[in-house]
């Protein structure tokens, strides 16, 4: 049951079942607030950034009811009228109180929500935040978003083991902090170049097939952490993004991209094979043999072409992309944050299974092609500088 109603004259509130409410202590009204605090008070309820529950909402709701109309004298609403009756109850439950002690009582539930916000912006700044200790990415929550950024510019945001660790840490935070919607991009002028290819270079003393199979292994850790992600994702494709950073997007919920942005996933260049779930989703979005052309034969897509195929949702001028994509952001991480999550969740529910075992399968072959001559050679030549994509 999720539904709209009016708060005084101005302002509308959702009522949404499942936000948690907030356990607010009013104080016993000594003072008596004016009419001008009121007023200031109806205006600083505008600026709350955070939903504060149900129960505080009808409080609220109440409160202005009793210290504009005194105590409530209109019928109950019928058993079915849900929203209305949970208003009236509230507002009866207030009872003889006068006016202005209703409206010190309001004045001062305002005041606690807004200053109870001002704390939780602080901390997001402090170093003991596990947000600000990652050496890879840079994390932060803003407008009910959480935003990722993959934040090596100078290596084109290649994915390094220790990234790989932390966008996965990011990912399990995300999932469960207030945010609405997470956000992925890249700093600088690429999204992403996909793996780091030094991932490959430092083999221990256990030798290359115990680098093969940890590689493995943290691969599908990885893409799992994506196949399970609870709430939207959304890729804010930045740059050019090449291999796993481009195979991985069929797990994102949309994806926006700028002009400039190229897709490319050279694997049999790099003597490798799919990954990312790409060799499911790919044919599946747009086709198998448009899918062979970039998983087989190293197609790189403009991002018009990889919007044509269904790879990317909406494509913006470089010039006005952060503006544009991120005003389209802000609003939809208004909505409904539990209707959001089941609706994904739904979406793509019935796929979860198919897709780990897709995973794990991919895993395996690409294991066995790290070992390859073909892999080794293609990942010789970068280091020597003899060829780039
Ligand atoms: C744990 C294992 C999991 C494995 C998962 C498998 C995934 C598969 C893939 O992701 S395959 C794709 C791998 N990526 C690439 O092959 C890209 C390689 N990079 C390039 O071809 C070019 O760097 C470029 C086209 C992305 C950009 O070229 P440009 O000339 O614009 O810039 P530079 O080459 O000078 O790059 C700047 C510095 O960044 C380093 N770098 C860029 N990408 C990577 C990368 N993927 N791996 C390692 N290093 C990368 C580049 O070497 C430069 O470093 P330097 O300044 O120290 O020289």
């Amino acid at each position: 049951m999720a539904s709209l109603f009016k708060l005084g004259r101005s302002r509308t509130i959702r009522l949404i079942q499942s936000f948690p409410a907030v356990k607010l202590h009013l104080t016993g009204a000594v003072m008596r607030a004016t009419e001008v605090e009121f007023d200031k008070a109806k205006e600083h309820l505008k600026t709350l950034k955070n939903d504060p529950g149900n129960d505080t909402k009808l409080r609220i709701y109440a409160l202005f009811k009793q210290a504009t109309q005194g105590s409530c004298s209109s019928p109950k609403p019928g058993m079915l009228d849900f929203v209305n009756k949970a208003k009236w109850e509230a507002w009866n439950s207030l009872g003889n109180i006068s006016k202005e002690d209703a409206r010190q009582k309001y004045v001062d539930l305002v005041g606690t929500l807004i200053s109870s916000e001002a704390p939780i912006q602080k901390e997001a700044t402090t170093a003991g935040d596990p947000k600000s200790s990652y050496q890879t990415l840079q994390v932060t929550t803003e407008n009910n978003i959480t935003t990722i950024l993959l934040n090596r510019p100078e290596k084109k945001n290649a994915i390094s083991r220790k990234m790989y660790e932390e966008i996965m840490q990011a990912l399990e935070q995300a999932g469960k902090d207030d945010s609405v919607l997470t956000v992925m991009t890249g700093s600088g002028d690429y999204y992403c170049s996909g793996n780091d290819l030094s991932n490959f270079t430092q083999v221990g003393a256990e030798g290359v097939e115990k680098l093969a199979r940890d590689s493995g292994e943290l691969l599908t850790r990885y893409v799992s952490h994506f196949i399970d992600f609870p709430k939207p994702l959304i890729a804010v494709v930045n740059g050019p993004a090449v291999g796993i950073a481009v195979t991985g997007l069929g797990l994102f919920d949309v994806v926006y991209a700028t002009d400039r942005a190229t897709f490319h996933a050279p694997f049999s260049q790099l003597g490798q094979s799919p990954e990312g779930c790409s060799s499911y989703t790919f044919p599946k979005m747009m086709g198998t043999a448009k899918a062979n052309e970039i998983l087989l034969f190293n197609k790189k897509l403009t991002a018009a072409q990889a919007c044509d195929l269904g790879l990317v949702t909406e494509v913006f001028p470089d010039n006005t992309f952060q503006q544009e994509v991120w005003k389209k952001l802000r609003a939809y991480a208004k909505l409904p944050k539990d209707s959001l999550r089941y609706s994904k969740q739904l979406i793509r529910g019935m796929e979860k299974e198919k897709l780990h075992a897709v995973n794990a399968q991919e895993c395996v072959r690409l294991q066995e092609r790290w070992l390859s001559e073909e892999c080794m050679n293609a990942i010789m030549s970068f280091f020597q500088n003899k060829s780039k994509l």
